[in-house]
């Protein structure tokens, strides 16, 4: 089977902090992982890495055996990243539009509205949009190339109860046609319920990983506890731990 991607001993120091340490993460294709971490843990550096948007110090990314630029560029991965801005003045069916225009085998428009939930916001313009209106627009853009790999950051931070229930219906319905999907959160039901996979980084490493069970049982807790629970034994520093 194809890993869709390959993190291997990756590190990123910036001149106050070691953002990632040493950071080996493998995917195999259809999986979907979870990555938590505390704030700063290292998660969006570590995305940024595996996107070929942040150059590691040391060790290499790798998206379907290729170098991560290339991959991005071929329409293999879509993402959203964090911080990912928006253009304000056009509308939603101009922006959709027009980055679908930019890949070789886009998704169907009407697959893409009703997937990302922007069905009966597409001739608004992108500047009028609520913040989780916009973070939805956000998700149609990672997803119009109909990539195998999907990337998101925080996908669901600025989401609705519904839309967010919604998110995560779709993305049931993706994984089920084989795509990839890689997601940082601080929610961490979120992971528990519809990961295969969570890793947890704590200071630029991984501090544990596998099912919501395995952490669990990490962190010596019963099979019944709250994740949180695990997670905040697992990230805890020094005396605590
Ligand atoms: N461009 C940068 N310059 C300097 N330090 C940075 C930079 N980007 C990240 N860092 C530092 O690297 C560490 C890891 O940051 P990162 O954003 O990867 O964490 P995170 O797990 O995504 O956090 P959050 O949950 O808050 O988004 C933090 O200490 C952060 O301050």
């Amino acid at each position: 089977m194809t890993n869709a991607v390959v993190l291997d001993d990756v590190r990123k120091s910036y001149p106050d902090v070691t953002a990632v340490d040493g950071l080996s993460l493998t995917v195999p294709e259809g999986q979907t992982l979870a990555l938590l971490g505390a704030n700063g843990a290292g998660k969006s550096t570590a995305i940024g890495m595996l996107l070929g948007v942040i150059a590691p110090d040391s060790g290499r990314a790798l998206l379907y055996g290729r170098d991560p630029a290339q991959a991005v560029q071929a329409g293999m991965v879509g993402a959203m990243q964090q911080e990912g801005g928006t253009p304000g003045r056009v509308t939603v069916k101009e922006l959709l539009t027009f980055i679908r225009a930019t890949y070789p085998d886009p998704m169907p428009f009407a697959d893409l509205a009703a997937i990302a939930q922007v069905t009966g916001l597409e001739r608004k313009r992108v500047e009028s949009l609520s913040g989780g209106q916009r973070q939805r627009v956000r998700f149609a853009m990672a997803l119009a190339g109909d990539p195998g790999l999907l990337v998101l950051d925080e996908p669901t931070a600025a989401l609705d109860v519904r839309a967010r229930r919604e998110f995560w219906a779709a993305m049931r319905r993706l994984n089920e046609r084989g795509k990839t999907i890689l997601f940082a959160t601080h929610y961490l039901e979120e992971a528990d319920r519809h990961a295969d996979r969570i890793v947890v980084l704590a200071e630029g490493r991984i501090a544990a990983e596998g099912t919501g069970a395995d952490i669990r049982a990490r962190a010596e807790l019963a099979a019944a506890s709250p994740l949180e629970d695990a997670f905040l034994a697992l990230t805890s520093k020094g005396e605590d731990r």
